[in-house]
């Protein structure tokens, strides 16, 4: 399997499961409908989580569903062949997942009332997640280091890109009604109320023991051990599971625990400087 990246419009993807001429005709012609929900966020943001709560919303926290079928079959990476191919041919309310940065989503979800939410996370954890679940991947170029990581995260030389720029593409679309910005730190820190505002977003009404179901079912250590969800299931083909799991420490703050002083100072002073357009209170980490 190759390390390398396919670029795409100047963006590298994993070189697995992607194709340009399918990303092109995906953008001309997919066509997202009124009645779906499509999950947005830079990889290691916590873009599994939030699928493994909006099935459970949409399961009345039934965890049948999560238990049966693969994560990446319940909510299909748009972008991915794999993923294309389920969601071209499917009837009826779709959930739609996607990594890609605002100028390569297919360009019918601006003439839809798809309903979209947004998922951000502290960059510095994503940038640690990152490293080790990269170092794990079979399908992208491996850091040697968390120094060489560091430098390419800053850089965008990482899957999907520049996190900033992501951020700063889709934060466009702030104000829709048919958009909602949440955190991996609100999750973390208030799962419950975060829950409901999803709800409340989408116009679902969970009673007490399905919520209560749901948030079981999402746990970081439920997650952990449901083959479905914990990517244990491709046997070793993407991943090298000897070195580490898709479900790492599902906590906030780690970075604490990998940068060194010079790398937190470096990244405050790039952060500062990237974002400063952009209003502090969007990012409750800072
Ligand atoms: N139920 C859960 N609760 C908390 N964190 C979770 C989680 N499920 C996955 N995660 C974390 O989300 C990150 C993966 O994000 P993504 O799905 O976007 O790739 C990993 O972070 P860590 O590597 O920091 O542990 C993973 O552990
Ligand atoms: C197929 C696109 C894809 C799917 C899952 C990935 O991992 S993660 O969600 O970023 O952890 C990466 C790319």
């Amino acid at each position: 399997m190759s390390d390398k990246y396919l670029w795409f419009k100047g963006i590298p993807l994993p070189a697995v499961d992607f194709i340009p001429e399918l990303l092109r005709e995906e953008w001309e012609n997919f066509v997202f409908k009124d009645e779906d929900v499509l999950i947005v966020a830079f990889p290691k943001s916590g873009t599994n989580w939030l699928i493994e709560i909006l099935c459970l919303i949409r399961s009345k926290g039934d965890p049948k569903w999560i238990q049966s079928v693969p994560i990446w079959e319940r909510s299909p990476w748009v972008e991915a062949e794999y993923g294309y191919n389920i969601l071209k041919d499917k009837e009826g309310p779709r959930l739609i997942t996607t990594h890609l940065p605002i100028q390569l989503i297919p360009k019918s979800l601006f003439s839809s009332k798809t309903k979209l939410i947004y998922l951000i996370r502290n960059p510095r954890d994503i940038l640690v997640s990152g490293y080790f679940f990269w170092s794990i991947s079979k399908f992208v170029k491996k850091p040697e280091s968390m120094e060489e990581y560091f430098e390419w995260f800053i850089q965008g030389n990482v899957p999907y890109g520049s996190w900033f720029d992501h951020i700063h593409g889709w934060m466009s679309m702030k104000g829709k009604e048919n958009f909602l910005i949440l955190s991996y730190e609100e999750l973390k820190r208030d799962t419950r109320s975060t829950v409901e505002k999803i709800c409340q977003f989408l116009g679902k009404k969970l009673e007490p023991e399905e919520l209560n179901s749901l948030l079981k079912n999402s746990s970081f250590q439920v997650m952990k051990e449901n083959k479905m969800s914990n990517y244990s299931l491709p046997h070793g083909q993407y991943l090298d599971e000897k070195n580490g799991s898709f479900m790492r420490k599902g906590i906030s703050g780690d970075w604490k625990n990998h940068f060194t002083a010079a790398q937190a100072e470096a990244f405050d002073k790039i952060f500062q400087e990237k974002m400063a357009d952009v209003p502090r209170e969007l990012f409750p980490w800072e």
